[in-house]
């Protein structure tokens, strides 16, 4: 096949792990007879200084053309809240997922094989495994509400955001969730804040629904603060989480760590239509930007991602994740997963290592 691959490099550590999850594409591509086109798209802090707008006009349409998009990070203090919406990297990354209509974002932690002991979490609770598919919902809540910052009489500045959910934007995220635990351990976690937030009251009532729907799959709720403690206790209790944008977004990060590293986690967001989008759950990184530090095997492993959700190839994402497992067994390691003593490797031999096995 050929595929038509948009390219946002963005800012910080993402031109770097990109770069590493290209020569992977291109490696799977020699041993799977395919070839891509790769078109680049500027957003980002990048994007604000060639062209003053970090979401430049006709950036969604470049992504449409293509069958599915990789993103490495976008942001940087050079960034910051100080400027206005449309130089914020943050606000591109919204927007493209907002336009392309991105509402399930999907982010698997995965406790590696090789990877046990760097789990922080105790042994046995490392032994018994982690294994779970985040789903957040990623283009609604507080993430997309009416922002106002205004003078009162009494108080001096106030500020508020607006979270709002739909039942449509909860049914179709509740969905996906379902569905995606039928391929899996057919068990799914609705997390919420349903003793405090009328939208979580409405997320949990429209779960309950779905969950008639799905009598093969073991349902439960939890509230949001005890799965955040029930993820350092014992993670291996989880299949499917299924979460609004916020809470997801923080939890997605918390899992990351027990799982060993940020620079491990991948994620895959989409729609109901093509192209997805798949970029690793990190940020920019700019702490290590420019060294060669980064890890690149969350972007390497979101477009295994793109092999298995945008491109229906399970073959070509077992063949990345495996090369992935092949290489952390013989004990490389990048920075962020290296156990004292262990001399770590850069970007670059991790992506070249990880070539070598497909
Ligand atoms: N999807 C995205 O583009 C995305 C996601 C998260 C944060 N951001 C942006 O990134 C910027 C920095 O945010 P932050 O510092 O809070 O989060 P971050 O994820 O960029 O970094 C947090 C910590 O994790 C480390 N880290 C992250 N990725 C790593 C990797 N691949 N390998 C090794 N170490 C890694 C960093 O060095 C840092 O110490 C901000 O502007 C933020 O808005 C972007
Ligand atoms: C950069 C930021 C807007 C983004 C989010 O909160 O969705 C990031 O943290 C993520 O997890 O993808
Ligand atoms: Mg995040």
């Amino acid at each position: 096949m050929n595929y038509r691959i948009a390219l946002i490099r963005g800012d910080g550590i993402g031109p770097e792990v990109v770069g590493e999850a290209v020569k992977v594409l291109e490696r799977v591509g020699k041993t799977f007879g395919h070839t891509y086109e790769f078109v680049d798209v500027l957003l980002g802090g990048c994007a604000t200084d060639a062209v003053g707008k970090s979401y430049p006009d006709g950036t969604a349409e470049k992504c449409r053309a293509c069958d599915a998009v990789l993103l490495g990070a976008v942001g940087g203090p050079r960034w910051g809240a100080d400027k206005p919406a449309e130089q914020r990297p943050e606000t591109a990354l919204l927007a493209i997922r907002k336009d392309l209509g991105l509402y399930a974002n999907l982010r698997p932690a995965t406790l590696r094989p090789a990877m046990i002991d760097a789990c922080p979490l105790k042994t046995e609770t490392a032994q018994r495994g982690i294994d779970l598919m985040m789903v957040r919902e990623l283009t609604g809540g507080i993430y997309f509400g009416r922002r106002e910052k205004y003078e009162t009489d009494d108080r001096g500045v106030e500020c508020a955001d607006r979270m709002a959910y739909s039942e449509h934007e909860i049914e179709r995220i509740g969905r996906r969730a379902f569905e995606l635990s039928r391929l899996r351990r057919r068990k799914v976690t609705s997390v919420d804040k349903a003793n405090v937030l009328e939208t979580s009251r409405l997320w949990r009532s429209v779960m309950h629904r779905l969950a008639q729907e799905y009598p093969d799959v073991a349902y439960e709720d939890f509230l949001v603060d005890n799965c955040a403690m029930q993820l350092v206790r014992d993670p291996g209790q989880f299949d499917v989480l299924v979460t609004e944008n916020m809470f997801g977004d923080i939890l997605s990060d918390e899992a990351s760590m027990v799982t060993g590293s940020i620079g491990l986690l991948p994620s895959a967001s989409i729609g109901d239509r093509a192209p997805g989008l798949y970029e690793p759950i990190h940020g920019s990184a700019p702490d290590i930007a420019g060294q060669d530090k980064a890890n690149p095997i969350a972007t390497i492993l979101s477009a295994a991602m793109m092999f298995r959700y945008s491109f229906q190839r399970a073959a070509e994402a077992d063949a990345i994740e495996a090369a992935v497992d092949a290489v952390l067994a013989e004990g490389w390691r990048t920075a962020d997963i290296a156990e004292p003593g262990v001399t770590p490797v850069g970007t670059r031999k991790m992506g070249e290592l990880i070539c070598q096995k497909l």
